[in-house]
């Protein structure tokens, strides 16, 4: 062990510190996205199959590292377009900036809530079509870059004038996270789900396109109905009336039943002291 210690030269280090960076490197890249959960799944399995070995499971061991290596011939293909865009931030330098992405803090959720249950409503009355995608756990950095940046604090007024029919970022979906909203005009993967209903057109197959591959819930306010749709886990829920919106909204900003009953009276108290 001391003799090993001994033997530690400076190429070691700066081998150490090439590894370190590299891997700091692909975490930067993919955080925030789809591949961060699959490449966090492929660790686990490094991780297991050198256990394995340790331990002298060599049919495990082979088992493993199979699929290891299958895996990651299956990575290139699945994350081509992330990987690309790796490449050219690695081109451009940008990959070892310091800049955080995100953060944002929560503000006060009930009139986040409020904010964005008015700007739906009012959308919904006068058939102005909107696709809202609230992102949570999975991230969704490579839908973000499909579109504009906004990184601006929710109000029923930004989300109404981005839908605002022929105003620059109408087209695609928002993007919502926290108390802001992240970015507009962004393209979402279409569903390729053939029970979808033959009245529903591209917007509602976007919404369903995106709650199929992430945990995000989706608000779809149909421009030719005016009806309000939620897609979640890949299904569309249709004619999402005014209480419904706001457990929906209650469950993104709280998260729990029980505080949907209670923010549900604070709306109601707000509302009727008006
Ligand atoms: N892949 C996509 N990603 C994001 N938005 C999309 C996508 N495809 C279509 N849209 C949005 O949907 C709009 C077209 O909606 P379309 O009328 O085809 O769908 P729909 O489901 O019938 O909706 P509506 O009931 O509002 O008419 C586009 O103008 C665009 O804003």
């Amino acid at each position: 062990m001391k003799n090993s210690i001994l033997q530690f030269t400076w190429l070691d280090i700066l081998d150490v510190l090439l590894v370190a960076t590299l891997i700091y490197g692909l975490l930067k890249i993919t955080s925030h996205t789809r591949a961060m959960q699959v490449l966090k799944g492929l660790g686990i399995i490094i991780v297991l199959a050198q256990f394995c070995e340790l331990i002298g499971l060599s049919a495990v061991t082979w088992l493993l590292n199979y699929v290891i290596n299958a895996g990651a011939v299956f990575l290139v293909i699945l994350f081509q377009p992330e990987l690309r865009r790796g490449l050219e931030k690695i081109g451009r330098g940008k990959i070892f900036d310091i800049a955080q992405l995100g953060g944002s803090e929560n503000g006060d959720e009930v009139k986040l809530i409020e904010e964005i249950e008015r700007a739906v409503l009012n959308m919904s009355i006068r058939k102005i079509g909107a696709l809202m995608v609230f992102e949570r756990k999975t991230g969704l950095r490579d839908v973000i870059e499909s579109g504009t940046t906004l990184d601006a604090k929710i109000s029923s007024e930004l989300i109404e004038n981005v839908f605002f029919p022929n105003s620059p970022m109408h087209d695609g979906a928002m993007i919502l996270k926290n108390d802001k909203v992240v970015a507009a005009g962004c393209f979402l993967p279409l569903s390729d789900n053939k029970q979808i209903s033959s009245e529903l057109g591209t917007r509602h197959r976007a919404a369903l396109g995106i709650s199929e591959i992430s945990d995000s819930i989706v608000l779809i306010v149909s421009e030719e109905t005016g009806v309000i749709s939620k897609a979640h886990e890949g299904t569309i829920t249709r004619y999402i009336d005014r209480k419904a919106l706001r457990e929906i909204l209650t469950d993104i900003f709280l998260g729990s039943k029980e505080k949907s009953v209670s923010i549900g009276t604070r709306i109601k108290r707000k509302v009727t002291r008006k």
